[in-house]
């Protein structure tokens, strides 16, 4: 039974149990294990240490043995004891078999060869790379999360990859990302920011653009082929991935693309049958390839749009200002001359002289366009691209965020905000529909 809290509340977890709490809106909660060992996502909590979750957040803290956990502050919570945590960690101990068997056979084709020779990289051996798919609110961040922190206990550092646009788990919305995980992902703190390897798609809805989409997949999977062939420890550690709640139409085209990209071996399909059989049936010709279907947890909370907007909101404030506002983001100015602005996609694909008679020129999606600096671009997010020319921008990855406060066209000068001092790494800025107000 759902409890609405507002003082101190103490629960008794039975083994392999979980309290699913849901944080109001008006305030955070602090939350300590009291005796007994207790997890959030794959990630365990320090026994006794009070820890901090901020308003909105929903979360289940299961335990495998049992544990008591203490709540001070408003939140709904309740116990639950069916759970899929079993068959999840049934998943773990199967990819983790996989990756010692990489590593193995890593170990012994460097003594076998001669030191002079590289073996070709599609042939080395290779961890499992595992993509999590499955309608929206099913629980695939929570799962890839899971997976990413046992593999992580377990001393393996496995690259996270997140293809989801709408939550931006690495940085901000609009983004896709890879990083390296060495330890547990923080329940509170999130994704530690050293060394993403980021790419700016600039909207939240994957059908804005999916030629960009597409490009910025196989640019991110190709990177990533590079730094594997470099690094056997990463390679036989594989990849988790996490992909968005498109899985209609368009949506499971890009799933498609999206495990192809990867040469995904493992697909996780949480909590829909029909997506299920669709892609048994593309994968079927396909050895090599598992595809396990898993139950979804009934404590996945389905988010509304508004929701999910209120997130988005938090998620590009804690970019600049931290999670619990200690940070100091920068404000400083430009004149119009210093940066140059683009964005991906319009503008005609080749001038009508060039069509055949009658044709119509239609816009190309992926085409690189200079942005007349305006009072558009008033607080809009900007991303610095690590591009060295504009016509590298689409597949270029970034440096990071800024946002624009103020226009002055009078004085040509655009101010912005960004979450460090100095001048910006590049002149070169990519905008796409994202906006924010403080
Ligand atoms: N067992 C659980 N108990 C309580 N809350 C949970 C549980 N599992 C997941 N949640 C919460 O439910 C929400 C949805 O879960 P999650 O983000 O994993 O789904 P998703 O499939 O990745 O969503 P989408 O792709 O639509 O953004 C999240 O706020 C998550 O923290």
């Amino acid at each position: 039974m759902a409890s609405s809290l507002s003082t101190v509340t103490r629960h008794k977890l039975q083994k392999e149990s979980e309290l699913r709490v849901e944080v109001g809106w008006e305030s955070s909660i602090r939350l300590q294990v009291i005796d007994g060992t207790a997890e959030i996502f794959g990630t365990e909590l320090p026994p006794q240490f009070k820890l901090t979750f901020t308003a909105g957040l929903k979360f289940a803290i299961f335990t495998w043995d049992g544990a008591t956990v203490e709540i001070e502050g408003s939140a709904e919570a309740y116990v639950a004891d069916e759970t899929p945590m079993v068959s999840y960690v049934n998943v773990h101990a199967i990819l983790e078999q996989r990756r010692v068997r990489a590593r193995d056979a890593a170990a012994s084709t460097t003594t076998t060869l001669p030191s002079t020779m590289n073996a070709d990289a599609a042939l080395q051996p290779q961890g499992p790379r595992v993509i999590v798919v499955g309608p929206s609110d099913s629980g695939k961040s929570s799962l890839t999360r899971m997976l990413l922190g046992w593999a992580a206990r377990q001393d393996w550092k496995p690259t996270f990859v997140d293809l989801d646009i709408g939550q931006g788990s690495v940085t901000i919305p609009g983004t896709l990302a890879a990083t390296p995980i060495e330890m547990p992902i923080d329940p509170v703190e999130g994704i530690p920011l050293e060394v993403p390897l980021v790419y700016f798609y600039g909207h939240v809805n994957p059908s804005a653009n999916t030629d960009s989409y597409r490009a910025l997949v196989k640019e991110l999977a190709r990177m990533l082929e590079i730094q594997f062939a470099a690094n056997a420890e990463a390679r036989a550690a594989g990849m988790v991935i996490n992909t968005m709640g498109w899985v209609e139409g368009v949506g499971f085209e890009l799933l498609l693309h999206g495990i192809e990209s990867f040469n995904a071996d493992v697909i996780l399909v949480l909590g829909q049958e029909k997506l299920y059989s669709m892609l048994r049936d593309k994968f079927k010709t396909k050895p090599g390839v598992d595809i396990v279907k898993l139950h979804k947890s009934g404590g996945v909370v389905a988010r509304s749009s508004k929701f999910r907007q209120r997130m988005r909101n938090v998620k590009t404030r804690e970019y600049f200002y931290g999670l619990s506002n200690d940070l100091s983001p920068h404000a400083a100015s430009v004149n119009f001359t210093d940066v140059q602005v683009f964005r991906i996609g319009g503008g005609p694909q080749a001038p009508r002289s060039a069509l055949p008679i009658g044709a119509e020129p239609t816009a190309d999606p992926t085409r690189v366009v200079p942005v007349t600096i305006s009072h558009d671009l008033l607080h809009s997010v900007l991303a610095v691209s690590y591009a060295a020319e504009p016509d590298q921008l689409l597949t270029s990855n970034v440096a990071g965020f800024i946002y624009v406060t103020e226009i002055d066209i009078a004085r040509k000068r655009l101010s912005y905000v960004a979450p460090c001092p100095g001048p910006l790494p590049n002149n070169l800025l990519l905008a796409g529909s994202l906006l924010w107000v403080e």
